[in-house]
């Protein structure tokens, strides 16, 4: 189901991962003349946006896109454009195209379709998709229980971004409205990897991937065509 790559410490991981990450996308520009690299937000991406965007790549034949965001304006102290556009693309980085998901004065429920349009033409296929976990065991705004959450995995209609609108929670706060990568358009990928630091994160991973579990971490590993890679460190 999972592959997990243990570091000792967080700095060794931040190297290996951004490797990693340098020559998937370095081989997208080779072969494509593209390359397309969905990111996570929260808290725990940012040394790795912090080593990504000093780095010599063809930042202006890439484009970054959300793989989730909150349903709030880029004011917004959660909004996870805003903190991709401070914390990643900067730099060299900055040269990069960025794809946002929030779009002002619409649900998204309302905008989904709009949304998908512009992923889908200008993101599609990935090259990679960096993933986070929350401690509830939600990835990307794939929320336990979550309204939309069934339509997102649904293999073969799920669009490429899904609405969501979570059960509110310590995890969720109040930003319970959510656009979302779908189960199915992360399985299409073939370079998908996590990133999780913390035992907490660690035991999370654990309990919430244990046998018979539904969280969507678990359903999401269970519809992937490869077993997920994930860099931990404490
Ligand atoms: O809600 C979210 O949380 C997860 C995990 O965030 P972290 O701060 O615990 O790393 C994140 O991957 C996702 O993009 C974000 O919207």
């Amino acid at each position: 189901m999972y592959i997990l790559k243990k570091y000792e410490t967080r700095e060794e991981m931040v190297v290996q991962l951004a490797q990693d990450m340098i020559t998937v996308l370095e081989e997208s520009v080779d072969t494509d003349g593209q390359a397309s690299w969905a990111v996570s937000g929260g808290n725990t991406p940012k040394p790795l946006f912090h080593a990504m965007r000093e780095t010599d790549l063809a930042w202006d034949d890439i484009t970054v896109s959300l793989v989730d965001d909150r349903w709030v304006p880029e004011s917004h102290p959660r909004s996870n454009a805003a903190m991709i556009k401070q914390e990643l693309l900067q730099g060299k980085a900055k040269q990069a195209s960025f794809l946002t998901l929030y779009r002002e004065g619409k649900s998204p429920f309302d905008c989904a379709d709009d949304v998908n349009k512009e992923y889908e033409q200008q993101a599609i296929p990935f090259s990679s998709i960096l993933l986070g976990m929350g401690p509830d065991g939600h990835t990307a705004s794939l929320f336990p229980k979550a309204k939309g959450l069934e339509e997102a995995f649904h293999m073969e209609k799920a669009p490429t971004i899904s609405p969501i609108e979570a059960i509110q929670s310590p995890v969720t706060g109040d930003e319970i409205l959510r656009l979302s990568l779908s189960a199915r358009a992360i399985s299409q990928c073939n370079h998908i990897r996590m990133m999780l630091t913390g035992p907490e994160k660690l035991e999370a991973l654990e309990q919430a991937t244990a046998e018979g579990s539904d969280l969507p971490i678990a359903r999401l590993m269970r519809v992937l065509n490869h077993p997920l890679t994930i860099y931990y460190a404490d």
